[in-house]
């Protein structure tokens, strides 16, 4: 399996060059050169599988041709979710006739991300140990990114990770299970900004071309493919619980950087029935307003009790783009340069109804996700978090006729207790193993939004964890 950039103006790799370089020296995102796609009997014998099995045999066809063998990704896959704090991993609880959320919160930081993380981290390990090289990770977080990051990386000797986050504006549950993990190769770096500013920050370091030779950059965020091919089983794991490839079903996720509905549209890449994506978004309207009348305009990230969705330019939405323009990279490479210069997205008007036919959306301001708490709590007995009843609330109002939704609980909702007692009152607990969270010591640094200041803080630790 090969990749292209999105932009078309960096060479096509290999999956284990692609997991090292995160982003393409174009500025450009990897997409697989061809879709791997199985047959409905291919999907069919997946049925039923330990879920550790069925994410190695999905994942496979993108790893193909490099040092990740099919045993070695088994072995990884069932290492990564050994440690799950629920039998099934990925469990499916149905809410209404036609609704059913998809639990992906019951690995180590509580997050949809320790999917996709808890593989990467074993991932880079492999392919760094076969070529006997270190990287550097950098990595932007809104709240869960981080420290799913750092737990899947911590103390590992090849790479050394630094993550920003933007100061006060992570859920207190969200800093401190970033904070206060000391290991000798993890690096907090609390910025004065937004989300965006940090994804910026990253991105512009991607783009320094010496300070990402010399440090031997690497990323995290979903920006780089692995991620996307670590949480495209699960999307497939609960498609095939509901009756496909035989039956239609439909997906609502709660979005920020577009990189987990981007996976479930994947699944459907690879022959996977998915007849609807619904995207849910907090005030942070840019895709709902884009779905509802191709208006993609940034506006300043406004911040909402659902903190990990403060975002307003969601990087993976690039690669949908590619895909809607007909993969023609250079115009791919033309709208996003002009939507960066601009803070406006031109997009076609036949391009937007092209997405539209698959994609819908729903934006909910703080007052509503906090109602669709209490309501989804008051009629079906299930505690969502706010990010999750967005996703809810979306797949209700999108949701095809007579097709089982699969709404995606992203995190669980002990990670936000304030939203939470102000929805229903209630400060749901952290599980045991996180009993001491408020006691434990914070370590981290604090910068300015300026890319001198950060990188000076980088380089300064990557080099001294190579001494
Ligand atoms: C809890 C939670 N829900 C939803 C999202 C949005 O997911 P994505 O950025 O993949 O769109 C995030 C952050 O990524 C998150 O942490
Ligand atoms: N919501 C994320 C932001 C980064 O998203 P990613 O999926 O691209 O890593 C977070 O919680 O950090």
């Amino acid at each position: 399996m090969r990749y292209v950039s999105t932009r078309g103006a960096a060479p096509s790799r290999e999956f284990d060059d692609v997991l090292l370089a995160g982003l393409a020296e174009d500025g450009g995102l990897f997409v697989p050169e061809t879709w791997p796609v199985f047959s409905p009997a291919e999907w069919r014998a997946l049925r039923g599988l330990p879920y550790a099995e069925l994410a190695a045999r999905v994942m496979a066809p993108f790893m193909t041709g490099g040092a990740i063998g099919f045993d070695d990704l088994q072995a990884i896959t069932r290492a990564s979710y050994r440690g799950f704090d629920h039998a099934a991993v990925v469990p499916l609880v149905q809410l209404e006739p036609s609704l059913f959320v998809l639990e992906l919160f019951h690995g180590p930081t509580l997050a949809f991300k320790d999917l996709a993380l808890q593989v990467a981290g074993r991932l880079f390990d492999h392919v760094l140990s076969a070529r006997d090289e270190r990287v550097t990770i950098v990595g932007a977080t809104s709240g869960d990114t981080g420290s799913a990051a750092i737990e899947a990386c911590r103390d590992r000797l090849r790479v050394d990770i630094a993550i920003l986050h933007p100061e006060g504006r992570t859920s207190e549950v969200q800093r401190r299970q970033m904070t206060t993990v000391k290991a000798r190769n993890v690096l907090n770096i609390a910025l004065s900004g937004t989300f965006d500013d940090c994804q910026d920050l990253v991105k512009a370091m991607f783009a320094d071309a010496p300070f990402r030779t010399e440090l031997r950059l690497s990323a995290v965020n979903s920006i780089n493919w692995a991620r996307i091919a670590g949480q495209i089983p699960y999307f497939a794991a609960a498609a095939l619980a509901l009756g496909a490839p035989d039956r239609p079903v439909a997906v609502a996720v709660p979005t920020g950087n577009f990189g987990n509905i981007l996976a479930a549209w994947a699944a459907r890449q690879m022959g996977l029935p998915i007849e609807r994506f619904i995207v849910g978004s907090n005030a942070n309207d840019i895709l709902a307003r884009f779905l509802a009348a191709n208006d993609m305009r940034t506006a300043g990230v406004v911040e909402t009790v659902s903190p990990s969705m403060d975002i307003q330019v969601s990087s993976n939405f690039e690669r949908l783009l590619f895909e809607a323009l007909g993969r023609d990279a250079p115009e791919t490479a033309r709208t996003m340069v002009d939507f960066r210069a601009s803070g406006t997205m031109k997009v076609s008007r036949e391009v937007w109804q092209s997405v539209r036919r698959d994609f819908a959306g729903l934006a909910l301001d703080d007052a509503a996700t906090l109602a669709e708490i209490a309501r989804i709590r008051a009629e079906t007995g299930y505690i969502a978090d706010p990010h999750t009843a967005i996703g809810i609330a979306a797949a209700r109002a999108a949701a095809p006729v007579g097709v089982p939704v699969i709404a995606a609980a992203t995190a669980h909702p002990a990670k936000f207790p304030e939203a939470m007692h102000r929805a229903i009152g209630i400060r749901p607990g952290l599980p045991p193993r996180l009993d001491d969270l408020y006691d434990r010591q914070e370590h981290f640094v604090r910068a300015g939004n300026s890319l001198d200041e950060v990188e000076t803080l980088v380089r300064h630790f990557a080099h001294r964890n190579d001494a």
